[in-house]
């Protein structure tokens, strides 16, 4: 075969693969990226591809499709789709994100994969965002998002996320694809670190972490061992599940993990026919919740679908909005003006301005008080300077404000 009859086959071989489509966004292979290499030696065609950003079922689609459209192609005797292993260069692990919310909620089958998927969607509106899915148990993500595995590892060995519209996905569910998982306690911990620790990811906006429904280990430690900006946990408006996710605030609390707020799922049905909105639970509940109601979803079928990235509901929209705006104040203090706040200060210097401003009160004014340790042994001292036992201090509260501040409330007895 001569050069010239050689180029003809390749140009007849690219005009057949323009054909093909990217099936996530209207694009030919060629303007997704998705080809690297096309060899012709004498009839033979060898395609090289790179079609990580396709999950499992897209990328076999696409290279059915290649090989349709070449083996039409007159004279190619024989056509091969090789794929290239992408490399983990230019692109990061989980520290590199902006910011990191997790998605959680006390009991399972209350809608938190479901919210999860369409904050992510909501939020890539306006930022780079991925999803990451630890629940172990019921590995949901996938199907609502409708992207499927299985996972492919880079050349450097660490796992890649599938991506569908913008959204990066990782999930445990796309490990064993269509496999149970059984996993517990250790195995079910370590399998979902090694899997957070090694994704490596091309965005770096915001990460949605999808929790397993509960309080338990994984939860704890992946809420303590990630740098979570705060976890949104997911409610339905009745009553138990109301006050199972106000037990669950407070727990998070308790271990310092930041609350952006809550999620009353399924809030009201709004009727297909006349369109009046219904309340599926009478009551006043929610009073019970210490925490930001960020949203009120409906109970709607247009919630039941696959959510696109960038293109959600209002409601979920309303949701985004609400989550961005709880971020960027999640990392600030709210303490009245004239707390006192030894933050930085020598010890010495600490004690003195705790003393000072104590003994200016007068009983039953309150007091409050900003530190960068946990300054509960201030009790002690305080104690002192009133001459009263600890349990005349009527309201004794300490809490740990954010990563780096504690806030102490009393009243002075
Ligand atoms: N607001 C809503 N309107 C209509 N259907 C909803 C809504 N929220 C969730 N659902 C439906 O409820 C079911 C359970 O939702 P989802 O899987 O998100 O719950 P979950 O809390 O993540 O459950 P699990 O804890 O078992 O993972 C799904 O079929 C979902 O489509």
């Amino acid at each position: 075969m001569t050069m010239d009859s050689k180029s003809t086959l390749s140009d007849r071989v690219e005009e057949q693969l323009r054909n093909v489509r990217d099936p996530q966004a209207d694009l030919s292979v060629f303007e997704a990226g998705f080809i690297e290499n096309i060899h012709v030696d004498d009839r033979e065609v060898t395609i090289e591809t790179d079609m990580a950003s396709l999950d499992g079922d897209a990328s076999a689609g696409v290279v059915e499709a290649m090989l349709r459209a070449v083996d039409d192609v007159e004279a190619v005797e024989s056509v091969h789709v090789e794929r290239t292993t992408p490399s983990s260069e230019g692109r990061s692990s989980v520290e590199s994100f902006d910011s990191i919310v997790a998605v959680a909620s006390a009991k399972g089958g209350v809608g938190k994969s479901t919210v999860a998927s369409s904050l992510a969607c909501a939020l890539a509106a306006d930022g780079d965002v991925a999803l990451f899915d630890a629940d172990i148990h019921g590995p949901n993500v996938p199907n609502l998002l409708d992207v499927s595995g299985p996972i492919h590892s880079s050349d450097e060995g660490d796992p890649l996320p599938v991506r569908t519209g913008g959204l990066e996905v990782m999930s445990v569910g796309l490990m064993e694809d269509g496999a149970p998982l059984a996993w517990r306690g250790a195995m079910a911990h370590d399998a979902v670190d090694d899997l957070f620790a090694n994704t490596a990811w091309e965005n770096d906006g915001t990460l949605v972490v999808d929790l397993p429904p509960g309080t338990g280990d994984v939860v704890l430690t992946t809420l303590q061992e990630v740098p979570v900006d705060g976890v949104v946990v997911v409610t339905t408006p009745f009553h138990a599940s109301v006050s199972d996710t106000a037990r669950t605030v407070e727990l998070f609390r308790d271990n310092d993990v930041p609350v952006l707020g809550t999620v009353v799922n399924m809030a009201e049905y709004v009727c297909d026919c006349c369109g009046e909105p219904n309340e599926l639970f009478a009551g006043d509940a929610l009073t019970e919740l210490d925490a930001d109601v960020l949203a009120e979803l409906p109970f709607a079928k247009e919630l039941q679908g696959t959510p696109s990235p960038g293109a959600v509901p209002e409601p979920v929209t309303e949701l985004g909005e609400a989550v961005t705006g709880a971020i960027e104040t999640a990392g600030e203090l709210s303490v009245p003006e004239d707390a006192v706040d030894i933050r930085g200060l020598p010890p010495q210097d600490r004690k003195d301005a705790v003393r000072d401003r104590f003994e200016s009160l007068d009983s039953g004014d309150p007091f409050v008080l900003v530190s960068d340790r946990d300054p509960t042994p201030v009790g002690a001292f305080l104690g002192r300077l009133a001459e009263a036992p600890r349990d005349a201090f009527d309201r004794f509260e300490v809490r740990r404000a954010t990563p780096d501040d504690w806030v102490l409330e009393t009243v002075r007895p």
